[in-house]
């Protein structure tokens, strides 16, 4: 279990670059199961998830060649069905949230496909339902072995194109169902679609291949299938989770901090919703610069002067990724606000170590947090902490970043999950911050 020790108090400042998203990557690197041809990946983030992710690929026989940081060409012309019989792909599939993914487009390939039961953050129910019950709409066999926590579906005949109304809408879920209807006969029409950026460069990528996908950014896709796809060249996005990190990073130390190339237009509500906490952020091209909030930041009310209430959505709202380390800003904010985790029912319990810092937080329930903010007349004090998920990590090592004295934050594989060799880069704007194995 690696550790970071991380001395806090300090203003940090410079410039950060963000990383390729690691959502988007884990969707466009299953995508290259759907062709033989070669397709060719810039921007993708060197994070534990797409590293386990690309392994897999290769386990099951995609020819794969590092072109340089971050390129990657991916070729899946003699694949190892076998593989999905093996133990080794039980503890692979197992081993992240993203290898669900894989199962649209062997599905849609070769007319079957088969997981484990995922990985992830263990951050409430986390169900597939939606990814099935797409596939059984397109006409799949489904089974489940409850003993071995095996999924699989087959269509040895094909799919065939439907309508279906998804009972929610899953990120992954729709992404699956899109790459594996685009090789079902005539036309399938998804209703309540996620439409993340993610899902958006997803379609994009796939029409680039011979795909015919309409509504992309909608929730309703329009998908005419095709006999195949080929290859294609694709660049992913920067991460708007991470720089939504860094947004909070440079609030909570009061760093004056500039985060480059964020590609704007794809951060939906985010940069609004950071400003309802008071925060500053200026456009700068497509930078966006964050002054040292030595004033402090005040928490706005809404027109009725009712309490701010920060809250997630599916996508164009306001991503639940991003809660925790709204949470954690907040307890430097002026005013008080309640942070309300609508989608997953265990990601806040981490509130507990930011309470062990002295920040005054009521959790209501295990939804909803009331954080009554400290304007920075008391300072967080260091302490001893795990890092139950991704998010929280991340919040937990910004809290770090401002608190008094020297933290100690264990389990930092959970933060090497989804941020770029985080030491490097932090320590690069003025944080001091160790790893320690
Ligand atoms: C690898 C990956 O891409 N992971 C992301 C993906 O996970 P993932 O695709 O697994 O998440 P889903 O979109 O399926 O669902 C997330 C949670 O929200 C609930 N839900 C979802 C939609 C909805 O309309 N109503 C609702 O209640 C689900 O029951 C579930 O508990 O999307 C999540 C939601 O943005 C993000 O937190 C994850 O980082
Ligand atoms: C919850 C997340 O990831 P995963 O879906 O991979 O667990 C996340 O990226 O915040």
């Amino acid at each position: 279990m690696g550790t970071f020790q991380i001395e806090g108090g300090h203003r940090l400042s410079g410039e950060i670059q963000p990383q390729g998203a690691k959502n988007e990557a884990l969707q466009i690197l299953c995508a290259v199961l759907l062709t033989d041809e070669k397709v060719t990946i810039h921007n993708i983030p060197d994070i534990l998830d797409v590293n386990k992710l690309i392994n897999l690929l290769k386990n099951l026989g995609v020819k794969t060649e590092k072109l340089g940081p971050g390129s990657y060409s991916f070729q899946s012309d003699n694949l190892d069905m076998d593989y999905l019989a093996s133990e080794q792909f039980k503890t692979d599939g197992g081993g992240l949230r993203g290898s669900i993914m894989i199962v649209g487009p062997l599905l849609g390939r070769f007319g079957k496909g088969f997981i484990p039961k995922p990985g992830g953050d263990k951050i409430g129910r986390r169900r597939l339902d939606t990814h099935f019950e797409g596939f059984m709409k397109l006409g799949a066999d489904f089974r489940y072995s409850k003993e071995e926590r095996f999924y699989g579906v087959e269509a040895p005949n094909g799919l065939k194109g439907d309508f279906m109304l998804l009972e929610e809408a899953s990120v992954t879920g729709t992404a699956n169902i899109v790459m594996a209807a685009v090789f079902a006969k005539g036309t399938t029409t998804i209703y309540n679609a996620a439409c993340e950026p993610y899902l958006q460069q997803l379609c994009k990528m796939l029409n680039s291949m011979g795909a015919k996908i309409s509504g992309v950014g909608s929730n309703l896709l329009e998908i005419e299938g095709v006999e195949k796809l080929g290859g294609c060249e694709h660049r992913i996005l920067p991460d708007m989770i991470e720089i939504g990190s860094w947004i909070g990073l440079a609030a909570m130390t009061q760093s004056e901090i500039t985060i480059k190339n964020v590609n704007w237009d794809m951060l939906g509500i985010i940069p609004t919703t950071f400003r309802k906490l008071g925060i500053q952020l200026e456009k700068k091209g497509d930078d966006i610069y964050i002054p040292a909030h030595t004033e402090g930041y005040e928490v706005q009310s809404f027109i009725d002067g009712s309490i701010m209430n920060i809250s997630d959505a599916p996508w164009p709202g306001f991503t639940p990724d991003l809660l925790s380390i709204m949470l954690v800003i907040a307890t430097q904010a002026r005013g008080s606000v309640l942070i309300h985790q609508k989608m997953f029912e265990s990601r806040l319990f981490f509130v507990d170590k930011l309470i062990d810092m002295g920040a005054k937080i009521i959790l209501c329930d295990p939804h909803r947090a009331t954080v009554i903010g400290h304007d920075f007349k008391s300072q967080l004090k260091a302490t001893t902490m795990t890092s139950p998920d991704i998010r929280a990590g991340i919040s937990l090592l910004i809290a770090a970043l401002s608190a008094k004295g020297t933290s100690t934050i264990h389990n930092i594989e959970q933060i090497d999950r989804g941020y770029e060799n985080i030491e490097a880069r932090l320590k690069a704007i003025g944080a001091r911050i160790t790893r320690i194995d």
